[in-house]
């Protein structure tokens, strides 16, 4: 869900009166499922955001970052942040289901937390590296980027 918010004055929206001084908050949950929007939104389809070139649609609007005036103003250090941290683990390592005593993956099943903000439960996986020599150095040798430079 969104951060909480009042209200500083009465305003009608959609038809429902607003009063002043209420706490508002937006049901980000029911954005980022609604069904005609995104079918089968509990799908993992990241592809949902991608034209068939591979490049983003421009639906990607951050819900997670809030709305209006006090909109995140730390959402693209945030994200620039979170893509590099992914990228970067996604590019040395490959998350694996576990295996049984026979050698067969264990499926995994979602779960979810539940409360303000949600997350997904922990689950046993294996980090597997992507090869021999995964490093901080071979990686940087394969993407050019020194991870402990100073972005400027
Ligand atoms: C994934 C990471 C982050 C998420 C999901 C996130 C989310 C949010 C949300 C939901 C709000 C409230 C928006 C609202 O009131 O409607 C907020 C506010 C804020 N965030 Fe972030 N944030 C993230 C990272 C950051 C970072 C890295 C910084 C600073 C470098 C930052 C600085 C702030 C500040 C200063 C506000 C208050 C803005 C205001 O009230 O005017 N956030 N953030």
């Amino acid at each position: 869900m969104g951060i909480p918010h009042a209200t500083t004055t009465s305003d009608i929206y959609n038809g429902y009166f607003i009063p002043k001084g209420v706490v508002v908050i937006a049901n980000t949950w029911a954005m980022t499922h609604d069904a005609q929007k995104y079918p089968n939104p509990d799908e993992f389809k990241p592809e949902r955001f991608l034209h068939e070139d591979g490049s983003l649609t421009s639906d990607t609007m951050p819900l997670g970052f809030g709305w209006g005036r006090r909109i995140c103003v730390g959402q693209h250090l945030a994200e620039a942040a979170l893509w590099i941290a992914i990228t970067s683990f996604l590019a040395t390592f490959s998350i694996q289901k576990i295996l049984d005593e026979h050698g067969e993956e264990i499926p995994v099943v979602p779960k979810f937390s539940t409360g303000l903000i949600i997350h997904p439960e922990t689950f046993p996986c294996r980090i597997v590296p992507r090869f021999k020599d995964a490093s901080v150095e071979r990686l940087t040798q394969l993407t050019g980027l020194d991870p402990f430079e100073s972005v400027t």
